[in-house]
């Protein structure tokens, strides 16, 4: 007898383009959703975004609540739970970065409310996905989070944003190319659950922005509008398989650990990338795509080198030998490198001199 079955929680509008941000209380209208909403936000997103927003709500008669959060922990997840609850909401929208998103679904998941995304950089995957990733102490889960009921992107916000944050996302994208791998990998050998769609459309997605790298560049709005898609893409690949494997593999356990070990050095997408770059190595050797991997991201202005995240080579290794351990998922890493074979990975692919 057949008794698989699955549920695919995905966006039911997606509203991207110049000068969406107007239509928030139009796509909030469309969902029926009704109440106070509470805004998740960090300081300049705010400023960017959110505060049209909420003079956007007041001009119809609703007063929505604000809060602003400064780092992903679950100590801010909390935070928001709580003030969600003190002042009687009853659906949030995360306006900002990765952080500030994850955070506003992790605490809609929590709440059983719904979610709403309103991205300000185009530098993270987790726009769309149903996931949610924080430190834990010395480990970093993927949480299963609210995914969004509306996604609205406003590329003339994305585009205005540090060109940095846009390379990011191009690179959490690239590094798909590993994660794949790693999952592809682990389905093999330990039988993890694996789906050929999400696979495919995380790769494909992958493919196109790699294709579509001429486009990409500082100062031009369509950038903003080829790499939110594919952001968006990538998302759904993710909620296809119900896990962050399609666009997480080892690569983000290393950003994961640099996260803990050189906090802030750089951003969540630059260290993924560079982290592709060693573990396509490690898969494919000499003959690999880690090569490929490297020229695509130097193609859109982003990190191939330690020294260009502003992390110095110790920290590579220290990194590379323990991020096996953050979080039980089988890659590429195995049970771990050790120092002379990470020196080498990391040395072979100019990643440190
Ligand atoms: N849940 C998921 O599936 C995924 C989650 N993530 C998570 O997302 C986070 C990384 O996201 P990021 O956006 O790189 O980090 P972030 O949220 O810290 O944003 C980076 C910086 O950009 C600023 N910023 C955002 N929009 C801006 C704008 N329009 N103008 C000026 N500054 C702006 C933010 O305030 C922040 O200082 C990590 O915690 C990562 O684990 C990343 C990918 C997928
Ligand atoms: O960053 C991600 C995909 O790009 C997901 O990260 P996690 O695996 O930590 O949820
Ligand atoms: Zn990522």
């Amino acid at each position: 007898m057949f008794e698989k079955s699955t549920w695919i929680r995905l966006p039911r509008n997606v509203v991207v383009g110049h000068g969406v941000i107007d239509q928030v209380v139009d796509v909030i209208d469309d969902l029926h959703l009704q109440g106070r909403p509470l805004f998740v936000t960090s300081p300049t997103p705010r400023e960017v975004a959110a505060e049209p927003i909420v003079a956007a709500f007041e001009a119809t008669g609703v007063e929505p609540a604000i809060v602003t959060i400064e780092t992903a922990t679950f100590d801010a997840v909390e935070r928001v739970i709580e003030t969600a609850e003190a002042e009687d909401v009853s659906y949030l929208v995360g306006i900002g970065g990765g952080k500030a998103i994850d955070i506003a679904k992790m605490a809609s998941y929590h709440l059983e409310m719904g979610f709403c995304s309103v991205p300000t950089a185009a530098s993270h995957d987790g726009i769309v996905s149903n996931r949610g990733s924080v430190p834990d102490g010395d480990s970093r889960h993927s949480v299963a989070a609210e995914p969004p009921l509306a996604v609205i992107a406003d590329t003339e916000i994305l585009a205005d944003a540090p060109w940095e944050l846009t390379t990011a996302g191009c690179a959490d994208i690239i590094s798909n190319y590993t994660a794949v791998m790693d999952w592809r990998l682990a389905h093999r050998l330990k039988n993890v659950e694996y789906s050929e769609y999400a696979a495919a459309l995380s790769e494909m997605t992958a493919e196109i922005l790699v294709d579509n790298a001429d486009l990409i560049r500082p100062g031009l709005e369509e950038s903003a509008w080829v790499v939110t898609k594919a952001l968006m893409s990538s998302g759904v690949a993710m909620s296809i398989a119900g896990s962050s494997r399609p666009a997480s593999g080892a690569e983000h356990l290393f950003s994961h650990q640099l996260d803990r070990i050189a906090p802030e050095a750089a951003l969540h997408g630059h260290q993924v990338g560079v982290g592709s770059i060693m573990t396509a190595y490690l898969h494919g050797g000499e003959r690999g795509i880690w090569r490929d991997i490297r020229d695509a991201l130097a193609s859109i202005d982003a990190p191939t080198t330690a020294a260009e995240l502003g992390i110095d080579d110790e920290t590579v290794i220290e990194a590379l030998t323990t991020c096996h351990e953050i979080r039980d998922r089988y890659t590429i890493l195995g049970d771990g490198m050790n120092e002379r074979a990470a020196r080498e990975v990391a040395t072979k692919t100019g990643v440190i001199n």
